[in-house]
């Protein structure tokens, strides 16, 4: 042990994977709160810190200076004692194709608060399955952030996908004196839905015309719907993939997305098809973020000047996840969940 740590945090709760261990750190970088993680990722088949895990503990070991123990391939446990965050150019590269979003979630929290800006040059995979698409953080959390009062400019070097990665994408971020609380609870109306089906590598572009074309039958309700159907180029993008990103803008400026990547064993159009059932279902939920980025709301809320109300539909697993490490760590934090018809209006009062 290195020091007294009296918060402790059971990685194998709730959710039980990455994200317990992603939403404890931030909060301890950011809150100077020493932590141990027992039991990290728990809850999976192969517990321990993954490549995924590791590189994204590291960066903010090296973000706040801390001390800490069993940061390594595998560990189950892992104390962290953080100091002040500091601005500054931070390089990761996570080997596989582990996601370079998963990273921005847990650096950005942190580079917002930090003394100095900051740039931070990632490598990793930037459209892998189960993590958000490189262009959901972009296009969808980016200004839901903004709503926050904090932002990032990014750079997409290269596009890496599953299973070798090798993606880049170079992040700047400028420190802020707090977060404003934000009041997302009005969906208002759909003014436009904007996409994009791509294929890249040896991939034809006929995969993402397909993606596209399963998506706008599913969308023939809407007025403004516009998908661009493109071939990365291949100094980009060398490796094989296509995928859909979509968007939902609407007249309150709440964004909600829905993206999927293709498969061998699925039709390109399916694909497609239920990307955009997905985003059609937020969007008749009335939500003012959709499921993904729901749980990333908590961290921001937490951490918010004041109190911020967001309607959601069900309460992911996830996001109770998030609510109780963040009530579990900044005790003068609380979070309410009141019902309103289908949907949830989450609240807090930030720390
Ligand atoms: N299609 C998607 N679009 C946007 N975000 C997504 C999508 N799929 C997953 N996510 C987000 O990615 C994160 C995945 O976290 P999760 O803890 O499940 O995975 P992990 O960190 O890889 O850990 P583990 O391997 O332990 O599950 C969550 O925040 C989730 O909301």
């Amino acid at each position: 042990m290195i020091d007294t740590i009296e918060t402790e945090i059971d990685g194998s709760l709730l959710e039980g994977g990455g994200q317990v261990l992603r939403v404890a750190l931030t909060l301890s970088a950011v809150k100077k709160i020493p932590v141990r993680i027992k039991n990290i990722r728990g809850g999976r088949a192969k517990p321990g810190l993954m490549e995924q895990h590791l590189k994204g503990v590291e960066l903010l070991r090296d973000l706040c200076f801390a001390r800490t123990k069993g940061i390594s391939f595998g560990s189950r446990e892992v104390e962290f004692i953080p100091e002040d965050l500091r601005g500054g150019h931070y390089r990761v590269q996570i080997k596989t194709a582990g996601s370079i979003s998963l990273l921005l979630q847990v650096a950005l929290p942190c580079t917002i608060f930090a003394n100095a800006p900051t740039t931070l040059d990632l490598k990793g995979g930037t459209n892998a399955e189960m993590a958000p698409q490189i262009d959901y953080t972009t296009e969808v959390f980016k200004p839901l952030f903004e709503k926050f009062g904090a932002t990032f400019d990014f750079d997409l070097m290269k596009r890496g996908y599953f299973p070798k990665g090798g993606g880049e994408v170079v992040v700047t971020v400028n420190p802020v004196e707090s977060l404003k609380p934000v009041d997302l609870t009005d969906q208002g109306k759909v003014t436009s839905i904007y996409g994009w089906a791509f294929a890249a590598g040896t991939l034809p572009i006929k995969l993402a015309h397909q993606l596209a074309y399963g998506a706008t039958e599913e969308l023939k309700k809407f007025d403004k719907v516009e998908i661009e159907r493109y071939k990365e180029d291949r100094n980009i993008a060398p490796d094989n993939c296509a995928g859909i990103i979509l968007v939902a803008e609407t007249d309150t400026k709440c964004y909600l997305g829905a993206s999927a990547l293709g498969t061998k064993n699925e039709d390109p159009e399916e694909t497609g098809r239920k990307a955009a059932k997905e985003l059609v279902a937020v969007i008749e939920e009335g939500s003012c973020v959709d499921k993904y980025s729901q749980d990333q709301m908590i961290v921001l809320m937490a951490l918010a000047k004041g109190q911020s109300r967001v309607r959601v539909g069900e309460i992911t697993l996830h996001t109770k996840t998030a609510i109780f490490i963040a009530e579990k760590m900044l005790k003068d934090v609380k979070f309410e969940i009141i019902p309103s018809g289908t949907t949830n209006i989450i609240q807090c009062t930030g720390s």
